[in-house]
């Protein structure tokens, strides 16, 4: 079914997530409402819990506790899995052509055989991937590799994009491509979801901001309203580049 003619997954609606290891409580009780559209950053200081919340959302984690709930529980598990995707940091390649990793994804989530070609060359044209479309993508540049992670993704139409720290390994140029690529997704209709550590980025990107401090969720606030009147003295003092524990 084409994403237009399907029901929404959103929003995302977490009640009482926690996450435990070892004894350790890594994030506290956390109630979150993702809406169907817009752009959040999820900020913080290191280890403060943005790539475990991430990862809980996206479903690749349980919570030891609480709820993760998706379109108020109207969506099944296949519909979840299949209209979102995730981008790391480094991204997941196999070894195989930079085209054939495209069309894999495709054929994973089930798109039928006679759509993958066209989908995946698509994506690949769009993203401007033509000229190393059949090199081995594990041999491409870290700016490359991110580059055709996001191609896959888009391929994917997913209605949800996670992405955990996606600009932090690359150069200006790359950096610049893949706030492009955030800002293709999120005009064709696609939620944003993304950790980052670049207050600039944020600025430009955010249409809100999740702020997170040793494993609490300490703000969640419109952009503006985040760096320019924070609520809380953590926030204050991150905004003012000062490290917060
Ligand atoms: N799968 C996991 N199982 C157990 N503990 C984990 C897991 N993933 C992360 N942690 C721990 O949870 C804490 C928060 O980690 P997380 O990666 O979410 O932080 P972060 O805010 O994304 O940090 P950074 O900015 O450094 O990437 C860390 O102490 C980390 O070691």
């Amino acid at each position: 079914m084409n994403r237009a003619e399907s029901p929404s997954l959103l929003p995302l609606e977490l009640q009482g997530v926690t996450f435990r290891h070892r004894g350790l409580t890594l994030l506290e009780p956390m109630d979150l409402r993702l809406e169907r559209n817009g752009k959040t950053m999820i900020m913080g200081p290191n280890g403060a819990g943005k790539s475990l919340l991430m990862r809980i959302c996206h479903g690749l984690l349980r919570p030891t506790s609480g709820s993760v709930r998706w379109a108020g529980n109207g969506a099944t598990p296949e519909t979840i899995r299949q209209r979102q995707a995730m981008v790391f940091q480094r991204p997941v390649m196999l070894r195989r052509s930079a085209l054939a990793n495209v069309r894999y994804a495709l054929s994973v989530q089930g798109v039928p055989r006679s759509e993958r070609r066209w989908r995946a060359d698509e994506a690949i044209e769009r993203f401007g991937l033509q000229p190393i479309a059949h090199r081995p993508a594990r041999v491409l540049s870290g700016g490359e590799q991110q580059r055709l992670a996001l191609a896959r993704a888009w391929a994917l139409r997913p209605e949800i994009l996670f992405m955990d720290e996606p600009t932090s390994a690359l150069d200006p140029t790359a950096i610049k491509a893949v706030e492009e690529a955030v800002e293709t997704f999120h005009s064709e209709g696609t939620r944003i979801v993304m950790t980052t550590h670049d207050l600039g980025q944020a600025r430009r990107l955010a249409d809100d901001v999740i702020f997170l401090v040793n494993g609490r969720l300490v703000e969640k606030a419109p952009v503006r309203e985040f760096f320019e009147q924070p609520q809380s003295r953590e926030a204050a003092a991150f905004v003012q580049g000062e490290l917060v524990w």
